[in-house]
């Protein structure tokens, strides 16, 4: 595993294994976090992004399991584990005292009877030995740094009391308390106005920079990724279809589909390109089902450029300028 990644996910496979039929959710999937950098994983509904991420926290629910490749994660001391085979214990270790992960609707995950103050403490005293007056005291210090207005009045809070965008500060205050190198963020600031949205995106760029995190950042909003992400990876049902420096894509996309999905999202577009004139398009039809039997190109149906060799050939993941890309005419895109 390369020395600046935190993060080798390799070839994974996680499946769904029914009487009838097999969800390959994720089917193939490398993904790499280099050290205090954000990597953003985009896609339709479906796609993947969700059991990615919970592969790595596994955090998978029955009948959801890894059936293949690697999960690397570097810890602080150096040490690479494979995720994917590591034991309980050591994953409760690690999801306490190197992952942390947010979720898009932080009420899901607070306890509605204890105020956000206890929540807090009580993630702090599962890693550290210090009495409750220490605990609070760093509860307050922690809600300041996610920049919650009137921390010390707010401790005393219910979640129900909260705004949304509050909740999520406390979710990324939980999420700190056990100071993770790297942090899972899987639609943060979906359910949020876009106002607090970029507050919320302001304050993880700048917490990056304060901890040294490196972020895996999962959303279907390319405008957030412009704001976020060093690194673009496009999912495509439970594959990756492209990926590279989210500059480089966005000047240049070599697989139709990140193509169709920069052209659905005017803002994002225009700030990679310039061109006002650039029209909303929508990509026609949907994701196949990720039971389905699959010959040839996953994106094939709803390609503008395909080809009868799509039908039948199943691309290969292949570099193509600074990145990567499974289309077998790649070539045709990047001179357009
Ligand atoms: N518990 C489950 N049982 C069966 N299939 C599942 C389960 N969870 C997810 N899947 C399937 O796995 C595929 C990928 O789902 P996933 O939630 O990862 O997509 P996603 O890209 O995160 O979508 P969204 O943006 O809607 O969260 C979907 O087709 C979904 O139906």
């Amino acid at each position: 595993m390369d020395q600046s990644l935190a993060l080798s996910v390799r070839d994974l496979k996680t499946h769904f294994v029914f009487r009838n039929s097999t969800a390959r959710s994720v089917d193939g999937v490398s993904i790499d976090v280099p050290d205090n950098r954000t990597v953003a994983v985009v896609g339709e509904s479906g796609s993947g992004k969700s059991v990615t991420s919970l592969s790595i926290m596994r955090l998978l629910a029955a009948p959801g399991r890894i059936v293949g490749g690697e999960i690397l994660y570097r810890d602080r001391a150096g040490t690479v584990t494979d995720l994917a085979k590591a034991s309980d214990a050591q994953m409760r270790r690690m999801r306490g005292s190197e992952i942390a992960m947010i979720f898009q609707e932080p009420m899901s995950s607070l306890n509605p009877l204890f105020t956000v103050g206890d929540q807090i403490a009580e993630m702090i005293t599962l890693h550290e030995r210090i009495d409750r007056a220490a605990a609070m005291h760093r509860v307050v210090e922690l809600l300041e740094t996610v920049e919650m207005p009137a921390a010390a009045k707010r401790v005393h809070d219910y979640p129900h009391q909260m705004s949304g965008g509050m909740r999520q500060r406390v979710m990324i205050a939980m999420a700190l308390a056990c100071r993770p190198r790297l942090l899972i963020a899987d639609e943060p600031t979906t359910a949020l106005d876009v106002t607090i949205q970029a507050q919320i995106i302001d304050l993880l760029k700048r917490l990056q920079s304060r901890y040294q995190m490196s972020i895996l950042f999962i959303t279907h909003n390319l405008g957030v990724v412009a704001e976020i992400a060093d690194e673009l990876v496009v999912m495509y049902a439970g594959q990756v279809v492209e990926k590279g420096p989210v500059a480089s894509i966005f000047a240049q996309q070599r697989h139709p589909y990140t193509k169709g999905l920069l052209a659905a999202t005017p803002n994002a577009a225009l700030a990679a390109t310039g061109d006002e004139r650039r029209r909303l398009l929508a990509i026609p039809g949907s994701v196949p089902p990720v039971t389905a039997p699959r010959t040839g190109c996953v994106f094939a149906p709803r390609c503008g450029y395909v080809t009868p060799a799509c039908r039948t050939t199943h691309p290969a993941l292949v570099a193509s300028g600074d990145g990567w890309t499974r289309c077998i005419r790649h070539e045709v895109l990047s001179h357009e």
